[in-house]
């Protein structure tokens, strides 16, 4: 007897609603997996790990960023491997917790980003989410942003409905960004409906800088780029590409912000790499901050991997005077788990048929229940 099937309802009998999130965003570090419990209010974060990509995954889904021959079916391949990786997350992240795949009512599975071409229809995540299902024993919730994207969305970013739950203030004018390889900003005010989108590159730029010149994953702590000098003609001339004054809905990706783009604004200068690697953290700053300068935010809180990079939060603070900047640990989430925790929210929203877009912050025609399901 397979005992997946006479365990599942399990989870129901002791009042829990457990719900797992996994992430891997697009700055392609690895995967993040957590645990929560939506039956209590504010729900509860049980348990959450971050595994890191092996080489080999990291290098198929990067691979996948650009056009390259083959590669529906290098991609069927990598979407299998990714969900291995995932599957073996899950299975670690419920043994630390001390839960068993019959206690868990879905995964949301949010699945790697390797095209976001809303304009052109679709946004394409991949990720095996039947194997998933199957190597789990747990129902799985994926392909999250291509309902929105029917209904004339974005598809991103989707988790300023989530902050707007759980963390909009009926005082305080909030605001949440969210630093991964993108940025993504989420303002919380006061009797306003809630405004998100993407602001622009988060660490991605630096990455690749960092990678290029010191063999590096990334600039741990922003301390390489806290020993050059922000260029003032540079950093003026990144924010003059299009993007940077789009009204909102907007959202980007690797699709715009890549290795060639870099090169191509670096060509014909000899700049010090230290001061490049200033000036793109003063980019991500920068083009956050002008988002918010008129807004009057009372707190601004940031999660993702760059609420680390100390230079980041330094001149983020130094760009909003009146503001006061922090992390969103004062909100009670640790900055690494924001986002993974947010997918294990939609899952829900989709087991319990709960519309889970802002159609005003992406552009969609409506609400809509926003996911695919597939049973245990
Ligand atoms: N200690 C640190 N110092 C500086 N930067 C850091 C540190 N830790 C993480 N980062 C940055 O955070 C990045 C990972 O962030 P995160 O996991 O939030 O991104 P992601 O979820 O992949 O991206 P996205 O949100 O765009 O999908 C790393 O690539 C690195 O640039
Ligand atoms: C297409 C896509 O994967 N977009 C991601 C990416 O990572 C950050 C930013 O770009 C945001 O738009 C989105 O992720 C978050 C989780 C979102 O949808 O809210």
């Amino acid at each position: 007897m397979d005992l997946r099937y006479t365990n599942r309802r399990d989870h129901q009998l002791n009042g829990q609603r457990l719900f797992l999130g996994l992430m891997t965003g697009t700055s392609l570090d690895g995967i993040d997996a957590a645990l929560v419990d939506f039956s209590s209010t504010p729900p509860r974060l049980i348990a959450a790990q971050g595994t890191p990509l092996s080489d080999d995954l990291r290098g198929q889904l990067l691979a996948l960023q650009s056009p390259q021959p083959n590669e529906l079916h290098l991609a069927q391949l990598a979407a299998n491997a990714h969900s291995d990786a995932c599957a073996d997350a899950i299975h670690a992240l419920l043994a630390q917790a001390g839960y068993a795949a019959c206690d868990i009512e879905a995964i949301g599975n949010h699945g790697q980003t390797i095209r976001h071409r809303p304009e052109c229809g679709y946004t394409l995540q991949i990720g095996n989410h039947a194997r998933l299902a199957e190597k789990t024993g747990i129902s799985v919730v994926g392909d999250f942003r291509s309902r929105d994207v029917a209904a004339g969305g974005q598809g991103a970013p989707l988790v300023p409905a989530f902050h707007q739950a759980l963390f909009a203030s009926p005082e305080q004018r909030r605001a949440l960004v969210n630093i991964g390889g993108i940025a993504n900003i989420s303002l919380l005010i006061p009797h306003q409906a809630t405004c998100g989108f993407d602001t622009g590159p988060g660490n991605v730029l630096m990455d690749l800088w960092v990678s290029q010149h010191q063999g590096l994953r990334y600039d741990k702590d922003g301390a390489w780029a806290a020993t050059g000098h922000v260029l003032p003609d540079l950093l003026a001339q990144f924010l003059q590409v299009p993007y940077f004054a789009l009204k909102a809905p907007k959202s980007t990706g690797r699709d715009l912000f890549h290795q060639d783009w870099l090169n191509t604004q670096l060509a014909n200068r000899n700049d010090a790499p230290a001061d490049v690697q200033a000036t793109l953290c003063a980019l991500s700053a920068r083009s956050i901050a002008d988002t918010l300068r008129d807004q009057q935010i009372d707190t601004l809180y940031v999660c993702g991997g760059g609420a680390h990079n100390q230079r980041l939060m330094r001149m983020l603070a130094l760009e909003l005077p009146q503001t006061k900047t922090t992390t969103t640990e004062a909100l009670g989430v640790a900055p690494d788990w924001m986002e993974t925790y947010a997918f294990a929210w939609l899952a829900k929203c989709c087991i319990d048929r709960k519309p889970a877009n802002l159609p005003e912050v992406t552009g969609a025609e409506g609400q809509r229940i926003l996911g695919a399901i597939w049973p245990a």
